[in-house]
């Protein structure tokens, strides 16, 4: 059995505006295990960088831990970062244990700062000797196909897919357990989506990461590299399960929308055929009561209206937030 290394539990994080809160995240709890990778898939403005962002506590306002827990294993024990603030995590555990590729990470650099310079930064705020963390920075360089010497380079000299690569070298320097990477691959062309998988990949096999959340629209790099694939929709998670059986058979209906509609399907669900979800995803500041899927789903029911359907395991390792699948509706 592998260990758990991360699990959230009834997690909501809202962006709290004036006078309304945009429900990005309500009540999500799933755990990430040693050893594994998890893509996260769903429609823009479902929640999922939000998600990535509550992971690792990096509350900026608006947004706001409202209610739950997260715990993440340091050395065998859980700690609760939900417990600490935004400093005490980034401090303590940042970089260290779990790490960020952002949106847009090759932009993440400032252009007029010398690379090596990060890496300096970074051993002085770990009390690590600085030689030392440039030696393991310019091996870090070679692992993801980057010229070693090139750590000395300013990030403009560089070109995109290369930059990118150069930030998952800094950010991983000090072998943290978890890599979050949000749609790392959504702006480079398809030689550099390729290489930047393979690096992803070797990183794991080479334990310099354990586990890797990776977020994306595009289902087809998931079954690549996943074991397992959470689906959001509009703030919730509807569906969770190991990749392969879910793309045989989806079971919650937007998951069956959402691999249906794909412009590029993989082989099962081009036996299915493609077509679309009717309607638009709802406003999360004033979500629909009950399944907030129900006003587009084709198999609602009134329960669907009325009350929300719990993420629930159906069979081992399958879990589906719907109504469809549970004895009980009442
Ligand atoms: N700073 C903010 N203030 C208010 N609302 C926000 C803010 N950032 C995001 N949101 C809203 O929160 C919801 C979730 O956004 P999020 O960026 O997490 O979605 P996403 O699934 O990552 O989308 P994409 O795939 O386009 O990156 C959306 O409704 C979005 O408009």
């Amino acid at each position: 059995m592998k260990e758990i290394l991360l699990k959230a539990e009834n997690v909501r994080a809202y962006y709290k505006l004036e006078k309304v809160s945009v429900k990005a995240v309500d009540g999500l709890s799933f755990e990430i295990l040693e050893d594994e990778v998890i893509g996260v898939v769903g429609e823009s403005g479902c929640g999922k960088t939000t998600l990535s962002n509550v992971i690792f506590m990096n509350m900026v306002k608006p947004l706001t831990l409202v209610d739950g827990k997260i715990f993440l294993r340091v050395n065998g024990e859980f700690v609760e970062l939900s417990s600490m603030t935004r400093d005490e995590v980034k401090r303590k555990f940042w970089g260290k244990e779990i790490t960020i590729i952002p949106q847009a990470a090759m932009n993440a650099l400032m252009p007029t700062i010398r690379m090596e310079k990060y890496v300096r930064h970074l051993a002085e705020s770990h009390g690590i000797d600085e030689e030392e963390l440039l030696d393991k920075a310019r091996r870090r360089f070679e692992e993801v196909g980057l010229d070693p010497l090139w750590i000395k380079r300013y990030p403009f000299e560089l070109s995109g897919g290369m930059r990118q690569r150069a930030v998952i070298a800094i950010a991983t320097i000090l072998n943290p357990s978890l890599l979050i990477a949000d749609e790392p691959t959504s702006a480079l062309d398809v030689v550099n989506q390729k290489v930047l998988l393979k690096v992803l990949m070797q990183m794991k096999r080479q334990g310099i990461v354990k586990s890797i959340i990776f977020i994306t629209h595009d289902i087809a790099t998931v079954r690549q590299i996943a074991d397992r694939m959470i689906i959001m929709y509009a703030g919730k998670i509807v569906e969770f399960a190991p990749v392969e059986s879910l793309l045989e058979k989806p079971l919650h209906p937007y998951t069956q929308g959402l691999f249906n509609s794909v412009l590029t399907p993989e082989p099962e669900v081009k036996k299915r055929g493609i077509t679309t979800i009717p309607g638009a995803p709802p406003n999360l500041i004033n979500p629909p009561s009950g399944c907030r899927f129900h006003p587009r789903c084709p198999h609602a029911m009134d329960v669907c209206k009325e009350k929300e359907p719990p993420l629930t395991e159906i069979e081992p390792g399958r879990r589906v937030a719907c109504w469809l699948y549970m004895e009980e509706r009442a």
